[in-house]
């Protein structure tokens, strides 16, 4: 038996052992193994396993093969009528079959990861409360906080038996806003489910936490169905004392899982991770997670353009977790490419709703500080009547940046006029509209690209088409942290590493700029979602690598290659046997 699993009471999510030879051992029996979504392999139970599992009469007479049920699943898939129904069509067969739902995710991971993930799982998590049919993970409230225990308790789960812990509160949930319960829980469900079907991280050994702290949503609140609690978001003193409770909990039941924060909003989102950081393996994918991704693509922009990072001029337009995260990404990259971290910073400017932040702005927040530019450098420049700030339009004219990045929600912010005079300014201007989902997007590829001629090098957060123009075809490469943070979670599995460092992540964000091949004109400055379960492979050997190298692995890593390829689950059935 693994030390992963153990053989559990009746009842239990898991409910069954693995044993040496791989198979699994459970005391269930009969409808229990039916029910158990990482047991049930439905019209696939052999007739010995159906008859030492209490499955007789229980089942259809057909033994069918994983490959024909997959085939069965994409016909029902492809049968549903449009996007949200497809997500919860897959959504359905992840808790009834969960190597089925791989497989057929892995057999069309790039049609399907934009229904399971972004920017379909935007739609159903606004849709969340009304379609709830069965729960997913954990749900931990802030109304009682002496609870946490008992809930992670309730999961059967032994302190070897869980490897990753995604948690959400939901305040930013991509670029929708607050969606309370159903935010938290969808996106950390969505996350666990890109890290099996890229990184092959073993669906027994994650768990998804929706840390339900109320909502400001007024929508959710007056919602009859609304299946959260139904108050304001707490914050200050008693939600800062529940993630506290959190993390002390989750660290002491699962003490080698690595905790991941997604969507938190920015008032919380680096002071979490700045308090953990230095004591657990913990990663923030909004901020680090696409702060390397965008790093990768940055790295094949530098290498088509021939513009050294050290030289490049950097607009991030919304200045919140993620754009800042990317601007602390950007910095140290150009920092190690040869610049002191002040000159690098003065590279950057930033943008947010008030226009370009400045010295003398009353308001900013702590991570936006670094970023702010001196007042006197700008004096002269025009404001704006609205905001009396200094606008996108003017930083772009004054600046000339080589480098454009939206992370402001802002749909259309990149408009015509100010990415014209960016292409009039730098022959290769980088433009990475990465707000989700579609509705949030600064601009389309297909706009950016005919504005500046078939200039512009661009990457989006959002999956998208090919673009043609002038006769070339341009490939958009999806800078989203979803080529990223599979990767980066498996290296950390992999290598038991006690913390994920800053040169962790600059492995990860070079082991995937590497993996994209830029040399054809129009190309990708990413590899593509097609080849995800490579890439992140290659990143998880790059990260465990560096894990090693700075001594906070804590096992050995002879061969971190095959350590990497035993270590991913795969999507097949195994012998199921009664004790
Ligand atoms: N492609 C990717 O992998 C990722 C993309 N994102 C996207 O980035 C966007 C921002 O996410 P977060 O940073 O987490 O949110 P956030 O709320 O922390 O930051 C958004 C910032 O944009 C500013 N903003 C809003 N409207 C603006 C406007 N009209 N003009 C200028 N600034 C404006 C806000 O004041 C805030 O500072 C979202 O759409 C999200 O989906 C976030 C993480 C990963
Ligand atoms: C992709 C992602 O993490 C976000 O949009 O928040
Ligand atoms: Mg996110």
């Amino acid at each position: 038996m693994s030390p992963g699993r153990r053989a559990q009471p009746k009842g239990t999510r898991h409910g069954f052992a693995e044993n040496p030879d791989g198979s699994y051992a459970t005391t269930g029996r009969g409808l229990e193994v039916l029910d158990n979504p990482l047991l049930n392999k439905g019209t696939a139970f052999t007739p010995d396993e159906r008859e030492e599992l209490g499955l007789y009469g229980l089942l259809p007479a057909a033994v069918e093969t994983l490959d024909r049920q997959a085939r069965r699943a994409y016909a029902q898939y492809l049968a549903q009528p449009d996007d949200l129904r497809k997500n919860i069509y897959l959504t359905a067969l992840q808790e009834r079959n969960e190597v089925l739902f791989y497989r057929l995710l892995g057999d069309h991971l790039p049609e399907m990861l934009p229904i399971v993930y972004d920017p379909t799982i935007a739609r159903a998590i606004e849709g969340y409360s009304h379609e709830y049919r069965r729960p997913q993970g954990v749900y931990l409230s802030i109304d009682d906080p002496a609870g946490i225990r008992r809930a992670f308790a309730n999961l059967g789960l032994g302190p070897d038996d869980v490897d990753l812990i995604v948690a959400s509160d939901a305040e930013e949930i991509l670029g929708i806003g607050d969606w309370g319960v159903g935010g938290g829980a969808g996106i950390a469900v969505g996350k666990l489910a890109v890290y099996t079907a890229a990184a092959g991280v073993d669906p027994a050994r994650v768990v998804a936490v929706a840390l339900d702290v109320g909502t400001d949503n007024e929508r959710l609140l007056n919602d009859p169905l609304y299946v959260g609690n139904r108050h304001s978001r707490v914050r200050g003193r008693r939600y800062d004392d529940f993630i506290d409770a959190y993390v002390s909990a989750a660290t002491a039941g699962f003490p080698g899982a690595m905790l991941h924060w997604e969507d938190f909003g920015p008032s919380n989102a680096r002071r979490i991770l700045e308090r953990y950081t230095g004591r657990v393996a913990t990663f923030n994918d909004d901020m680090q997670g696409t702060g390397a991704i965008v790093l990768a693509a940055m790295l094949g922009a530098v290498r088509v353009s021939g513009t050294p990072m050290r030289e490049q001029r950097i607009v991030v337009f919304g200045a919140g977790t993620a754009g800042i995260g990317i601007a602390d990404q950007l910095r140290d990259a150009m920092v190690r490419d040869g610049l002191t971290p002040q000159e690098a910073v003065r590279r950057i400017w930033a943008v947010d709703r008030q226009g370009l932040l400045t010295d003398d702005m009353s308001g900013l927040r702590d991570f936006q500080l670094p970023y702010a530019r001196p007042a006197a450098e700008v004096a002269g420049w025009p404001r704006e009547a609205r905001e009396d700030g200094i606008g996108l339009g003017e930083v772009v004219g004054r600046v000339r940046p080589t480098m454009l990045l939206g992370t402001s929600t802002a749909h259309g912010a990149f408009t015509e006029q100010i990415v014209r005079a960016m292409a009039a300014a730098v022959e290769r201007p980088v433009i990475f509209p990465i707000s989700n989902p579609t509705s949030r997007i600064e601009a389309m590829p297909e706009d950016l690209i005919r504005w500046s001629a078939g200039r512009a090098l661009v990457a989006t957060g959002i999956p998208v088409a090919p673009v043609t123009h002038g006769g070339l075809t341009y490939t958009i490469g999806q800078a989203n942290n979803a080529l990223l943070y599979p990767g980066l979670g498996l290296g950390v599995i992999v290598s038991r590493a006690r913390r994920v460092s800053g040169g962790m992540l600059q492995a990860a964000a070079e082991a995937v700029g590497a993996m994209a091949d830029v040399s054809a004109p129009g190309a990708s400055l990413l590899p593509p979602v097609a080849d995800l379960r490579e890439v992140s492979a290659t990143v998880a050997v790059a990260v465990a690598r560096r894990a090693a190298a700075e001594d906070l692995a804590r096992v050995d890593l002879p061969d971190p290659v095959q350590q990497v390829q035993d270590a991913m689950w795969q999507p097949r059935y195994r012998p199921v046997r009664g004790v």
